[in-house]
């Protein structure tokens, strides 16, 4: 599939993409949440525009290991009026939730993809986005971002995530969505150790060979952390790297933090490999 239905736009991923990360929570892990600043909000969202994003995720509550729920009411407050401002910027609007009330909110406000980290497993989540043309992406989490990471185990990661992936397909084409509008996600850091993060990157292709596009989300993870030691602020270069090796390893759209230096290394990878 080298074309996405992403609501407005038919996005071309012959060539991989940049999601930028766009975070209206006070608690985000790594700490660039803007918070309910709608003005904070549109500069960040214009800054990542300006460096090169091709698409925005905008997120109104944290799933980071041991986050809390933020009430439905809340985060459909903060993303709407986002969402609103910055459709005449004619750039594709990706909204992160996993509640069925605020995905239909989203798309209701003219959201062009749904990124979804629960997999549209909400009771309701399929009923709120099988209409249009929206995207959907759909992420593997293995229980919930309060406790995920208490103690994940599997005993075959690649093969459990790529089958709880396709039986999400399955159950979003029977509710009528068409596979051209689908993304899967294999959820690095939800539900996951390091070794099983580093076995779930080399698999990638298990999940590519779907024919579906893959979307990779490492920027500035706690597993870049354990294998820099570095913390959460200074995770830039193996951002960087992660995100090369993810679209080396066939992932199409690289969700970051830092645009315009994963633009920069995306463009590099692309002289190298193009001449
Ligand atoms: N599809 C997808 N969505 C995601 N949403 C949030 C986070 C966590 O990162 P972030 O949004 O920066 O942190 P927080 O959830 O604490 O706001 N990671 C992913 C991911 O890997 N894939």
């Amino acid at each position: 599939m080298t074309t996405l239905q992403c609501g407005r736009f038919r996005l071309d991923l012959t060539r991989p993409r940049v999601m930028a990360i766009v975070n209206l929570t006070p608690d985000s892990f790594s700490g660039d949440g803007v918070g309910d600043d709608l003005s904070a909000a549109l500069t960040r969202a214009e800054a990542a525009v300006e460096a090169g994003a091709d698409l925005l995720d905008i997120g109104a509550e944290s799933t980071r290991p041991g986050s809390d729920p933020v009430p439905e009411e809340v985060e459909i407050a903060r993303i709407v009026p986002v969402v609103k401002a910055l459709l005449p910027w004619q750039v594709p609007i990706s909204v992160d939730t996993l509640k069925p009330a605020v995905m239909r909110a989203a798309l209701d406000a003219g959201a062009d993809l749904i990124n979804d980290v629960n997999g549209f497993r909400a009771p309701g989540a399929l009923e709120a986005v099988r209409e249009g043309d929206a995207a959907l992406c759909v992420m593997h989490m293995q229980g919930e971002p309060r406790t995920m990471q208490a103690n994940p185990v599997y005993a075959d990661v690649v093969g459990e995530v790529a089958d709880f992936l396709a039986a999400r397909v399955d159950a979003l084409c029977a509710a009528g969505v068409d596979r051209a509008r689908l993304v899967l996600d294999p959820g690095f850091g939800f539900g996951k150790t390091l070794q099983y993060n580093l076995a779930l990157f080399r698999g990638i292709e298990r999940l590519t060979a779907t024919g579906l596009p893959v979307l990779a989300g490492l920027s500035r993870k706690s597993m870049l952390g354990a294998i820099t030691g570095r913390p959460v602020d200074r995770r830039l270069g193996a951002s960087v790297a992660a995100a090369l090796l993810a679209v080396q390893h066939g992932a199409r759209i690289v969700r970051v933090h830092d645009v315009a230096d994963t633009v920069d290394a995306l463009k590099v990878l692309a002289a190298v490999q193009t001449g």
